[in-house]
């Protein structure tokens, strides 16, 4: 099995919801990468997401675009990326999955990435500017692999897009919580995302997780009840790259020691 699909399976039995952790690949070069990888592997995280920095970046606010551009300043590439995560493969339990846009995986060639995904250990992959309608791009080359598709659900889905994209969904659904860019927010809509959360429930067991805005254990409670867990970007990467790897660890255990009470 996946070990996505594994720890999720191991967290619901523990009654656990999952925190992720998203980090800017490159961000300070690829030794920082490693370290990051294995502090927030030490901190407890359950998932980390690391992203490809990418020029044109629709999805990304203000923290994750600026660390975007240290990291491409500093010569990252999906390529580089993929290495350091081979290198480092035997040493991380935690499940890794690759955030990119689609224009550098084409780039690198479809079978190639996917190929190299899984020499690297990559469970799951979210290509946040691939629609449902395209992922025939990719999944051809993914499904030979045991590399997951994480579809990403917003608040603006209609009914009948959700369920279509709940339907096979694959790893988890990541639930966009709010209309726009990732960033922090001092709050977020729960009972608009509570509505479509449960919408997706009704067509899948794979499961839901919220992300976009979310960067206190009090923002996660208020949507912890509803959903599998939570996706913080923009927070750990600006404390990473301040050097102040206690607040993301402090983050962590808060919300992990949160979400073992919210049933
Ligand atoms: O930064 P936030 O608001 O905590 O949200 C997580 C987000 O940064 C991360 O998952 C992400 C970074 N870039 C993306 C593009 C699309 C979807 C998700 C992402």
């Amino acid at each position: 099995m996946n070990k996505l699909t594994e720890r999720f399976h191991r967290l619901k039995e523990n009654g656990e919801k999952a925190f992720v952790a998203y980090i800017m690949g490159g961000d300070g070069g690829m030794e920082r990468l490693k370290e990051d990888i294995f502090s927030l592997q030490a901190s407890g995280a359950d998932v980390i997401e690391v992203g490809v920095p990418f020029s044109d970046p629709v999805a990304d606010g203000p923290v994750i675009q600026d660390a975007g551009l240290r990291a491409l300043e500093a010569g990252t590439t999906l390529s580089t990326i993929l290495e350091t995560l081979r290198v480092i493969k035997a040493q991380v339990r935690v499940p890794l999955i690759l955030m990119t846009y689609i224009n550098p995986v084409l780039q690198y060639g479809v079978d190639k990435f996917a190929l190299d995904s899984e020499n690297a250990g990559v469970s799951g992959c979210i290509f946040p500017d691939l629609p449902l309608e395209e992922e025939g791009l990719v999944t051809g080359a993914l499904s030979k692999t045991d590399i997951s598709v994480i579809r990403l659900a917003s608040l603006t889905s209609p009914e009948e897009r959700l369920k279509r994209l709940a339907e096979d969904s694959e790893g988890f659904i990541y639930a966009v919580t709010v209309k726009g860019v990732t960033g922090e927010r001092a709050e977020l809509n729960a009972a608009e995302l509570e509505a479509k959360i449960s919408k997706l429930k009704t067509y899948t067991n794979t499961p839901v997780l919220a992300g976009f805005g979310i960067s206190t254990p009090s923002l996660a409670k208020k949507v912890l009840p509803f959903c599998d867990g939570v996706i913080v970007g923009s927070k750990i990467v600006n404390a990473f790259h301040q050097g102040k790897r206690e607040e993301v660890d402090e983050l962590i255990k808060g919300i992990k020691g949160l979400a073992l009470t919210v049933k």
